[in-house]
């Protein structure tokens, strides 16, 4: 993440593997709201106050003690999710929406909800894609779907201006997409340094969950002031 100023921009989260996968599935299972939390001390805080949430999360990839749901999207299932407010941290992805704070507004992004959320920002002009990358370092399943992104808002208008960072993840996507399928993007995933540690902690399953295009039809959006996530369409 870089020190770019947000304010009065459109930012994009992008935290594929998996915190935004895993928000995008519990919106469309009918969460009520995800409610981003920086640390884990914050999260239990905000429980204290609002004992009726769930307490969701992980660190080194796995569920945190004491709380209700890892990082696994399966485990946002609407028997669980539908109705409650999810209080939710993970070790980078929460942190890259905490760095949009300044945003005017916040979409999380993800594979599964490509087509519906790219509709949505095409009503944007100034839009800033932030990934999450893992610990500081850029990650390559988070530049693939920042290059899905700006290809899609771009490939009816060739002349909108991009910067270098948008122009190498579009070159990035735009490789991967040539015969692409599920598998394939799968694979791609699974060879980043993300997927690499979603492998060693044996969840390659949720890998193929995140590669699979357009199977959501949400718009999770992050109100910088109620700092509540939300379907845009509904809220
Ligand atoms: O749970 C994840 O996928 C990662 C943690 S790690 O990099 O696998 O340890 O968290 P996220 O914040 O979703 O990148
Ligand atoms: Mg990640």
């Amino acid at each position: 993440m870089g020190e770019t100023d947000l304010s009065g921009t459109v930012a994009v989260v992008i935290d594929v593997l998996r915190a935004t996968t895993t928000i995008t599935h519990a919106i469309a299972n009918g969460a009520e709201c995800v409610i981003p939390q920086l640390t884990i001390e914050e999260a239990q805080q905000q429980h204290v106050a609002n004992p009726a949430a769930l307490l969701g999360g992980e660190r080194g990839g796995e569920r945190i003690k004491g709380f209700d749901l890892g990082n696994s999207p399966t485990e946002y299932a609407p028997a669980v999710v539908a109705g409650k407010q999810i209080l939710f941290t993970t070790t980078n992805g929460t942190k890259a929406m905490q760095a949009c704070r300044a945003a005017e507004l916040i979409y999380i992004a993800s594979f599964a909800n490509l087509t519906p959320l790219c509709n949505e920002l095409a009503e944007y002009e100034n839009i800033q894609i932030v990934c999450a990358g893992t610990e500081g370092e850029i990650t390559r399943e988070d530049v693939l779907l920042a290059g899905a992104i700006v290809d899609h808002l771009t490939a009816d208008a060739p002349l909108i201006e991009r910067n270098d960072q948008a122009q190498i993840a579009t070159d990035a996507w735009q490789e991967a997409k040539s015969g692409l399928t599920a598998s394939s993007l799968a694979q791609r995933l699974k060879r980043s340094r993300g997927g690499r540690n979603v492998l060693r902690i044996g969840l390659e399953a949720d890998i193929e969950i995140a590669a699979t295009l357009d199977s959501l039809n949400v718009v999770p959006r992050l109100d910088p002031k109620s700092w509540q996530i939300r379907d845009s369409r509904i809220s």
